[in-house]
C-alpha cells in the first residue's frame, strides 16, 4: 500500500520560511515563531516525523465519526385538537335534577419554532417527519374545564429557512362549507331547526335514536379560533431564522376545546343533554432548509487538506483520506476559545454583545473546476459558503501553482454568486424608469422618450445591505501541507500575489467591483502536524471582531 502521506525527506525547513521571522512583529505570530526557534536549535539533518497513522491528525480512513448532518427536512405538523365539552348535571342531596355543569374541553397544544445556538443540523426533524401537539383533555363535571394539550417546540439551528408547502385548516374549511350550505354570506341560517351532526355534537349516554331523530339542536356555534391564533405567524409561513431566538415563535395555535352543556341552557331546554366536540387542529407541512451560519467556511479543492485542518483546530472527527471527495457532507467543528486558565482568549463578542466563547468552522466538500455548473458535488454546498462570515481558502502548496488554485476557487465562488444574482433578478419585480416629455420644447428637441427597466442588484454592484456579497466577506488564505519539501517557492509566489492584491497591483480574484478591502493574509500551516493552526484561530477572531 502506498504511504498515505509522502515520507518526509527534508526537515521543517520549507514550512518555517525564514521571512516569517522578519514579519513576526505581532504577538499573534508567536506560535509559529516559537516553533521556528525550536527548529533552529536542531540539526538540519534531523528528519521531522509526521504523526503516526492513527493519531488525531493523521487518522486511518476508517477512524471517523460520521456527523449526522441533514440540511433539508420536510415536516408535517399537527396542532393539537381541542378536548370535548362535558355533559354533566349537578347532583346533590335533595336536588334531584340539578342544573347543567359540564366543563369545556381544553384547547389543543400549540406548535412553536425556535432557532437555538446548540443545534447544527436538521437530522432530528428530518427523521421524525410528523410532529403532533397533544390534544386538549375533555371537560369534566362540576364545571371543570379540560387541561390544555402539551405544546411542541421545534428547535432548529440558527440559519434555518422555513417555507410552508401545504396547510389544511379544518375550522376554515368548515366555515366555508357552512357558507355554501346556508347560501348566505355570513353562513348563519336562522330558519333552523338544526339536526344532529355526529362530528359536532356529543350526546348524553342515555339518549335513544328516537330522541335524536326528534330533538332539535341549537345552531352550531361558528368555528371558533383560539385567542392565541391572533399572534401566530401569518400564513403562508416564510421565515429566515438568522439569529438565536430567546422565546419561541408561534407557528400554529392549538384548536379550541368543545363547549360544555351549560352553554346550551335555554328557557325551553333547561337541562341540555348535549355538548360540542373540540375542533380539529391545523395541519401544516413545512419545508426546512439549513443554510449553515458557520463563522468560517473552508473553501478548497478536493484533497487540499480541509478536513485535516478542521481536525487540527477542533475536536471534529471529520473523515480524512488521501483521495478526492473524502468529505461528502459538510462537517461543522467548534473551536473553543479558552487559554486553559478559565479565561477566554479573546475579548471578542457575538453580535448580541455576549462574550464569544467559541467559533464554528464549516468544512464543505471540495470544489472542482466548473462546480457552478454542478460538476463534482455541485453547487449545493456553496450555499453554506454564502452565509459564512469569514472565508478561509485552503490551498494545497504541494499540488501545483497555489496562485492559480486560489484564482480558480474564486472563479467558482464568483460564478455561483453571479448565478444567484441572476436568479434573484428574475424573481424580483423590475423597476421601470420612464422619462416622458415634460414640455413642448422637450418634444421638439427630438429627444427620445426612454423606458429603462432595471432590477435588483447586479453582479457588479451586488452589495445589498441585507446580504453582503461573497466577495464582500473577509477572507484569508491557508496554505497547507507546508511541511512537504519544495513548497517554499510556491508559498513565496502566493504571498507575493497576495501583496499585490492588497496593494491594488492585481485585480481582486473575484473580479467584482466592491470586494472586501481588508488585508488578505496568507498563513502557512502544516495541519497534519498541527503547526501554525493557532495563527488561524487568532486571525479569524480578529476578522470576526470587526
Ligand atoms: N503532509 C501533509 N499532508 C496533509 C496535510 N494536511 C492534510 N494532509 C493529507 O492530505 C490528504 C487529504 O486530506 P483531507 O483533509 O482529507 O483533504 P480534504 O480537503 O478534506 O479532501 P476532500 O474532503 O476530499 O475535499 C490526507 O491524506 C491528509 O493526511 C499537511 O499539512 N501535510
Ligand atoms: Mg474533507
Amino acid at each position: 500500500m502506498p504511504p498515505r502521506c509522502p515520507t518526509l525527506q527534508g526537515t521543517l525547513a520549507p514550512f518555517l520560511y525564514p521571512f516569517l521571522i522578519s514579519n513576526a512583529t505581532k504577538s499573534s505570530v508567536r506560535p509559529i515563531f516559537n516553533c521556528i526557534r525550536r527548529y533552529e536549535s536542531t540539526s538540519v539533518e534531523s528528519v521531522q516525523q509526521l504523526p503516526e497513522e492513527g493519531s488525531h491528525l493523521n487518522p486511518p480512513p476508517t477512524d471517523y465519526s460520521r456527523t449526522i448532518f441533514t440540511d433539508r427536512a420536510t415536516v408535517t405538523l399537527y396542532a393539537g385538537a381541542g378536548g370535548h365539552g362535558c355533559i354533566s348535571f349537578l347532583r346533590e342531596k335533595y336536588i334531584a335534577a340539578g342544573p347543567a355543569n359540564g366543563g369545556d374541553g381544553g384547547s389543543g397544544g400549540n406548535i412553536y419554532i425556535q432557532a437555538v445556538r446548540g443545534e447544527t443540523s436538521l437530522h432530528k426533524l428530518a427523521r421524525r417527519n410528523i410532529l403532533k401537539a397533544r390534544r386538549g383533555k375533555n371537560g369534566q363535571g362540576k364545571a371543570r374545564g379540560g387541561e390544555r394539550g402539551d405544546d411542541i417546540v421545534l428547535q432548529v439551528p440558527v440559519g434555518t429557512v422555513v417555507r410552508e408547502i401545504e396547510r389544511i385548516n379544518p375550522v376554515a374549511i368548515e366555515e366555508q362549507r357552512l357558507k355554501l350550505e346556508a347560501g348566505k354570506e355570513d353562513g348563519v341560517d336562522a330558519s333552523g331547526p338544526w339536526k344532529w351532526s355526529q362530528d359536532k355534537w356529543l350526546l348524553y349516554p342515555a339518549t335513544t335514536p328516537e330522541d335524536i331523530a326528534t330533538a332539535e339542536f341549537p345552531s352550531l356555534p361558528r368555528g371558533r379560533k383560539s385567542a392565541l391564533a391572533m399572534s401566530q405567524v401569518k400564513a403562508p409561513i416564510s421565515l429566515d431564522l438568522t439569529v438565536p431566538m430567546e422565546t419561541p415563535l408561534l407557528l400554529a395555535a392549538g384548536a379550541i376545546g368543545g363547549l360544555g352543556n351549560p352553554h346550551f341552557v335555554t328557557k325551553t331546554v333547561p337541562r341540555p343533554k348535549f355538548a360540542t366536540k373540540g375542533e380539529q387542529g391545523v395541519k401544516i407541512t413545512l419545508e426546512l432548509e439549513l443554510k449553515l451560519l458557520a463563522d468560517v467556511g473552508l473553501v478548497g479543492l478536493p484533497n487540499a487538506g480541509k478536513s485535516t485542518l478542521l481536525r487540527a483546530m477542533s475536536k471534529s472527527r471529520a473523515r480524512v483520506g488521501n483521495w478526492a471527495f473524502t468529505t461528502l457532507q459538510p462537517n461543522i467543528g467548534t473551536v473553543v476559545l479558552d487559554n486553559h486558565k478559565g479565561r477566554p482568549l479573546s475579548q471578542a463578542k457575538y453580535g448580541d454583545g455576549e462574550p464569544r466563547t467559541n467559533f464554528t468552522i464549516a468544512d464543505i466538500p471540495g470544489l472542482v473546476q466548473d462546480a457552478h455548473l454542478d460538476r463534482g458535488l455541485g453547487i449545493s454546498f456553496l450555499r453554506h459558503v454564502e452565509r459564512a462570515r469569514v472565508l478561509a481558502f485552503v490551498i494545497d502548496l504541494n499540488a501545483g501553482d497555489a496562485v492559480e488554485a486560489l484564482k480558480g476557487l474564486w472563479k467558482e465562488v464568483g460564478e455561483y454568486e453571479r448565478m444567484k444574482i441572476e436568479e434573484q433578478k428574475e424573481q424580483s419585480d423590475p423597476i421601470v424608469h420612464w422619462s416622458p416629455f415634460t414640455s413642448v420644447e422637450d418634444a421638439l428637441a427630438n429627444r427620445q422618450e426612454t423606458i429603462a427597466v432595471t432590477s435588483g442588484p447586479t453582479f457588479e454592484t451586488p452589495l445589498a445591505p441585507a446580504a453582503p456579497s461573497i466577495a464582500g466577506k473577509p477572507w484569508f488564505v491557508v496554505a497547507t501541507k507546508a511541511d512537504l519539501p519544495g513548497t517554499k517557492e510556491n508559498f513565496e509566489a502566493l504571498t507575493a500575489y497576495l501583496e499585490l492584491v492588497n496593494s491594488g497591483g492585481e485585480e481582486h480574484p473575484s473580479g467584482q467591483q466592491k470586494p472586501w478591502e481588508g488585508k488578505v493574509e496568507g498563513i502557512p500551516i502544516s495541519a497534519i502536524n498541527g503547526h501554525g493552526v493557532e495563527r488561524i484561530t487568532e486571525w479569524t477572531i480578529g476578522l470576526l471582531d470587526d
